[in-house]
């Protein structure tokens, strides 16, 4: 045989057994570099094909030892820094995923075919993105033919995952192209937590989820991971018959153990999401039910009991619902994020049930997204703002129409204070992300991630409603942006062409000149602009807080003040102020446990307030009650809770080996972004 036959023959065997990332010009090369990365990258492994094929000596298959790339990681694709894809090439219109649950695994074994749309011709390759997936199989669908092709997986960035890339046969043409990848997600797939009997309420079944945004479906599937690229999608799921599978997608079919979706509404990949479990529900609505354990379901219910309102307030403010169904699914305690705005099937941390629906506008949030990030996108994840700041102006719209005007207002007066803290914390060192518009270059999104786009970016919204007129004038726009934008992927620049399409005419249009938007998207810090807000319900809460900073306990043990009666929403805002207060008189116990006694709060079940006030034990450092701050950090993995408690813990020399010891102890039952983001806090990465 030949040595160009040889090699030949290496490559092709190599191409279908290993995966890795380089190109095959010149056969010597090629082969050269097929050693390399067999000896430096898999583990050897005897396959007997290679003898009967009589190539080279011994071994080799499969068992990829990926090298993580250290290095900064650069804008990975030309529309989407955190992915491969090319959305200028080639589009994702329609995805079937074949799944098999397994539990025992802890994997999604099966497969996805996607539909493409082909844009160039003579397109040579498709770049997907992956992160730790073992792709088994490519296959190109033609006219009821299938035909294997190439595939290589590059080495992993950190943070981003790999490139997977498909080689497509010459000549191949422009429009609809068919590609099937038979594939298993590992047992660290980032985006799915898989959960044993112990840790579940009913102790009896395992449980499994999802969590996708920013860019962790890739760890799920392979795809086109970025919110430039919407698609409709089926699933097939099989899974134990005992269990309930749930996606963001309507259930077309069930039966023993296989649960058939269909998402008919394009949608990012960050929107694929999927739970199994032990799952019942409740009527909410007529086109929503809450879904948990058993246990919880009732008091679910009662406390989500208005979300049937909030959609119609909704709609009646954004325009008509287009996604059939609005469930809510309450997670298990490790759900990271207060909710997932994952369509027809919104996720809640259980943190919510405060047992007087006082934390429920998170799921006002959730709803708002129906319109505001899931019907208009942001094109890329440098564009947040669009997605959350939108989300939070109507959220607080939706609060406003159901509390009334000063409580929207105190609302946006309350994530200012929010706002705050982050900068000063979590911001401190990298400033550069508290523009509007981030540069995730070298920064993967979920290190990006702060409140900067919700509440910077909806302060934006209000400052230019105030300026064109208030809610009559500015609300009718934005049915008019949405509708404009609706199943389209945006940024920044598309926002300002709707604002200036829409006010061109008119004695409006001298407005548009006095909006300052380099200042508002490139500078950092807090708004450049405070708006003016209702002051009643704040005013409250801060002279609260300067009392409590200012006087001492024996001067506060008979003051009328502290005694006055506050609502729910009032005590957090107070809590949080005092957190941001940077002299407080006598913080110590004493002062402590009068706050306690005169607020009720050690009977709190409310998260937001024993999350501030373990805040302020930890500020006036007291040891003694350090057992009951790692009780809070291990009651829920809700990254706004245990994130800020880790932090304050780590910079608390007594208190960081404990936190430290105990994070270490727990982490295995953590998200990854969790994981990833509470290492980076406690300076352990
Ligand atoms: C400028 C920031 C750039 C990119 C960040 C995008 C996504 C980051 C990622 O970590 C995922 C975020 C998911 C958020 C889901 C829900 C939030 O609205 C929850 C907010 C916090 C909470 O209430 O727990
Ligand atoms: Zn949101």
């Amino acid at each position: 045989m030949s040595v160009a036959k040889r090699v030949q023959q290496w490559a092709t065997f190599a191409r279908t057994w290993h995966i890795y990332d380089c190109t095959w010009q010149n056969p010597f090369e090629s082969a050269r570099l097929v050693k390399t990365h067999l000896m430096g990258l898999h583990k050897p492994i005897y396959h007997p094909m290679i003898s009967r094929r009589g190539l080279s000596t011994t071994l080799l298959k499969t068992q990829p030892i990926y090298q993580v790339q250290k290095r900064k990681m650069g804008r990975l694709g030309t529309v989407d820094p955190s992915s491969y894809s090319q959305p200028e090439l080639i589009t994702t219109e329609h995805s079937f995923f074949n799944w098999k649950v397994d539990f025992e695994g802890t994997k999604l074994q099966g497969s996805v075919q996607h539909r493409f749309n082909v844009l160039a011709n003579n397109l040579e390759k498709i770049l997907l993105d992956v992160r730790d997936i073992n792709v088994k199989n490519a296959t190109l669908l033609a006219g009821g033919n299938e035909v294997p092709i190439n595939y290589f997986i590059s080495d992993a960035v950190e943070d981003m995952g790999q490139k997977l890339t498909l080689e497509l046969p010459a000549g191949t043409a422009k429009g609809s192209l068919n590609v099937r990848i038979d594939y298993e997600t590992s047992n660290s797939a980032s985006a799915l937590q898989w959960l044993n009997p112990a840790q579940t309420l009913g102790k009896e079944h395992p449980y499994m989820f999802s969590q996708c945004q920013a860019i962790h479906a890739r760890s799920v599937l392979p795809c086109q991971d970025t919110p430039a690229v919407k698609f409709t999608y089926e699933a097939e799921v099989e899974h134990p018959k005992e269990l309930t599978a749930l996606m963001s997608a309507l259930i077309e079919k069930k039966t023993e153990g296989k649960t058939h979706f269909k998402q008919e509404v394009p949608i990012p990949a960050y929107l694929v999401a999927i739970a199994i479990g032990k799952l019942v529900s409740r009527p909410l609505g007529p086109n929503s039910n809450v879904w948990a354990e058993e246990a919880i379901v009732d008091a679910c219910a009662e406390e989500f009991s208005e979300t049937a309102t909030m959609l119609k307030t909704a709609s009646d403010l954004c325009g008509p619902y287009v996604w059939k169904q609005y469930d809510l699914l309450v997670m298990p305690p490790s759900f990271p994020f207060g909710g997932m705005e994952n369509p027809c099937l919104t996720f809640v941390t259980p943190t919510l049930l405060a047992g007087d629906k006082s934390l429920a506008d998170v799921v006002a949030h959730e709803i708002a997204h129906s319109w505001t990030g899931n019907l208009v996108t942001n094109k890329n994840f440098e564009h947040f703002w669009l997605n959350e700041g939108f989300t939070v102006f109507v959220e607080s719209k939706i609060v406003g129409r159901m509390q009334g005007a000063k409580e929207l207002d105190f609302k946006m007066l309350s994530n200012l204070t929010d706002l705050q803290e982050c900068l000063r914390t979590q911001l401190s060192t990298t400033p550069e992300l508290s523009k509007l518009v981030v540069d995730l270059t070298n920064c993967g999104p979920d290190d990006a991630f702060s409140s900067v786009p919700y509440f910077k970016g909806s302060t934006f919204l209000r400052y230019l409603e105030d300026l064109f007129g208030g809610p009559s004038v500015f609300e009718p726009f934005l049915r008019d942006y949405l509708k404009k934008y609706a199943y389209k992927s945006i940024e920044t620049n598309d926002f300002k062409e709707a604002l200036y399409e829409y006010f061109k005419d008119g004695h409006k249009k001298d407005k548009l000149i006095e909006v300052d938007w380099q200042l508002w998207l490139t500078s950092e810090g807090m708004p450049p602009i405070i708006p003016k807000f209702d002051e009643s319900l704040v005013n409250v809460t801060k002279n609260l807080a300067k009392l409590w900073s200012t006087k001492s306990v024996a001067e506060l043990v008979d003051n009328a003040e502290i005694k006055q009666k506050i609502s729910i929403h009032q005590l957090i805002d107070f809590l949080g102020k005092l957190i941001e207060t940077t002299d407080i008189v006598d913080l110590n116990e004493a002062k402590i446990e009068l706050l306690e006694k005169t607020y009720n709060l050690q009977n709190s079940k409310n998260a937001e307030v024993r999350f501030r006030l373990n805040r302020l034990i930890i500020r006036a450092r007291l040891i003694n009650r350090l057992d009951e701050l790692i009780e809070f950090a291990n009651s829920n993995f809700r990254m706004k809770f245990c994130r800020p408690i880790y932090r304050d813990l780590a910079a608390w020399p007594e208190a960081k080996p404990a936190a430290v010891k105990n994070f270490l102890s727990v982490k295995d039952q953590m998200m990854a972004v969790c994981v990833h983001t509470i290492e980076k806090d406690l300076g352990l990465k």
